[in-house]
């Protein structure tokens, strides 16, 4: 594979400074720049903890037009991660987005200038590959068990919930799955939200913790059975070989990809 040039936004981040290091070690890859709210002028290496001699910018056109990259990887926040797509794409720079807490109409308008540019672009909101497995058979089950509920767990830094994977997870079993309401057709919530948010009927429940990473456990249940599918990441360099393959990817793509289910056959 030729060499693939990459911007990282959000490198000072608990995701991005690991994405940093993939690009760094990773062969085919060439780390051209990065993105900031803050330190422009400045270079990588000057930041405590980076050895990458690459300049910082806070204006992401002038990155995209001084450092010509392929490739933008995206792990920032809710807000700004739609901000820097949207401008990736119209420069002609593909994006590879970690980034979570995108509306439907988010990605609608980004599938449309996606296909306006012609170019490729991935949007995962779980880059760890048992993650992908996690929800791949969370869809299987479904088939079989109509009742299920999801509770994600996560870090109390986590700016948006539910999270990314759990809305995914519901939208893949939401897929397959005829429609149901869940629960007593009576059923009264005393404190407003305990029941969870409610996505086509299925029940999705944030845990937020100190000393948790990112965890989810899909729950069904039938006639004296439960099935319980759990996934667990206990660092960030776990969703690394999925930004890797996220990369290689997109090079090869011309339409937008949600989930790295669609690439992992
Ligand atoms: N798809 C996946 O597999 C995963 C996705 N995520 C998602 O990735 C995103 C990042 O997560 P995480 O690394 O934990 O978050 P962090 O808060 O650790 O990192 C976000 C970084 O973005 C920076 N930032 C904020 N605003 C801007 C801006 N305007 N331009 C450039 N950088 C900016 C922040 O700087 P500062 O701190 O100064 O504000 C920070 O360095 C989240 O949306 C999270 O949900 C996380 C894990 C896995
Ligand atoms: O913010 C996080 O940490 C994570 N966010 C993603 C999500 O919202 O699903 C992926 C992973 O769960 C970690």
């Amino acid at each position: 594979m030729s060499e693939v040039k990459i911007v990282i936004a959000g490198a000072r981040g608990r995701m991005g400074s690991e994405a940093v290091k993939l690009v760094e070690e990773t062969e085919h890859f060439q780390l051209v720049g990065v993105i900031d709210h803050k330190n422009e002028g400045m270079r990588l290496n000057e930041l405590e903890g980076f050895t990458a001699d690459v300049p910082i910018y806070t204006d992401i056109d002038k990155c995209f037009f001084e450092t010509n990259p392929d490739v933008l990887i995206d792990l920032t926040t809710p807000e700004i991660g739609k901000v820097h797509t949207k401008k990736a794409l119209q420069n002609g720079v593909r994006p590879v987005v970690g980034t979570t807490g995108f509306s439907e109409k988010d990605l609608n308008e980004l599938q449309q200038l996606t296909e306006e540019k012609g170019i490729g672009a991935i949007i995962a909101p779980n880059f760890a590959i048992g993650a992908i497995l996690m929800m791949k058979f969370s869809q299987i089950a479904a088939k079989y068990f109509q009742d299920v509920e999801i509770i994600e767990q996560h870090h109390d830094q986590k700016l948006d919930a539910p999270s990314g994977t759990g809305i995914k997870t519901a939208e893949m079993i939401s897929a397959v799955r005829e429609e149901k309401q869940q629960g007593h057709p009576d059923e009264k919530e005393i404190i407003e939200g305990a029941r969870g948010a409610n996505l086509n009927g299925i029940r999705l429940h944030s845990v937020r913790l100190p000393g948790l990473i990112a965890h989810q456990e899909v729950l069904f249940g039938g006639d004296g059975q439960t099935l319980k599918i759990r996934h667990d990441s206990y660092n960030r360099a776990s969703f690394m070989s999925g930004v890797k393959l996220a990369v290689e990817n997109v090079m090869k793509i011309d339409l937008l990809v949600y989930g790295l289910e669609n690439i992992i056959e």
